[in-house]
């Protein structure tokens, strides 16, 4: 089984209290997202592979580390995940970005796609793939199977990352994907008779721009 990780920081419950907050206005809403979501870029990249290099330093030549460069690509769950991008791309602002619409059927809380775009090469990348929420799992498995699936990458490259989580959730994606390592920034109570999460923090796509 991979990894699941909450992220504990004081700064993350800080401002996920922020965004959680009914009367938190659209602009703070999307500003908090963002920084949260690059207070979790820290720990998300904390595996990414070093490799050794000479340089000169004004006193001598040295022997330091430097990221290898492995591709990287952020791949945002439209709409909401999109509010995490720019706060990821501040520490890793070489990644590519692929994008998958999908919305949840209200009815049946079945995930249905409606955009995909990817960088070409994306089966070679390592995968940070972003939603603030993950509730019933539905929308987490269906990204996973159109990258798996459609678009031949490895489960085990990639990472699925979420602000506000339901146990549900977590437990359909472990069910369906367990080579794919979860990081989230709270792990909620349970979902309500409406797939929503308890606490929660409500609608995020809506929340993030201000449709509703
Ligand atoms: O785990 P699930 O039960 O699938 O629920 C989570 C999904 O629901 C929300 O998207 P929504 O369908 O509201 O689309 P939006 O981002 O465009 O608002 C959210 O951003 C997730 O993608
Ligand atoms: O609580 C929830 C559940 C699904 N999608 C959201 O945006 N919020
Ligand atoms: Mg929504």
């Amino acid at each position: 089984m991979a990894k699941f990780t909450v992220v504990e920081h004081p700064l993350i419950k800080h401002k996920l209290t922020i965004i959680r907050d009914k009367n938190t206005s659209t602009k703070d809403f999307r500003e908090v997202t963002n920084e949260i979501a690059m207070l979790m870029a820290y720990e998300i990249t904390r595996d990414l592979p070093l490799e050794d290099v000479e340089i000169e330093t004004p006193l001598t030549k040295t022997t330091q580390k430097q990221l290898t460069g492995k591709k990287l690509a952020i791949v945002p769950i439209l709409r909401a995940g999109l509010g995490m991008v720019d706060g990821i791309l501040n520490l890793v602002p070489s990644a590519r970005v692929g994008h998958i619409g999908l919305y949840r059927d209200h009815d049946t809380l079945e995930a249905v796609e409606y955009f995909a775009k990817f960088p070409t090469d994306i089966h070679e990348r390592k995968l940070f793939v972003v939603d603030p929420m993950l509730a019933t799992g539905s929308s987490a498995n269906a990204a996973l199977d159109i990258l798996t699936n459609k678009y031949n990458c490895k489960p085990e490259n990639i990472l699925f990352v979420s602000l506000v989580a339901a146990p549900e959730g977590v437990q359909a994606v472990q069910a369906r994907y367990p080579e794919v390592d979860i990081f989230t920034a709270a792990l909620d109570e349970r979902l309500d008779e409406n797939g929503y999460i308890l606490p929660g923090l409500g609608d995020a796509g809506d929340r993030i721009f201000g449709t509703k």
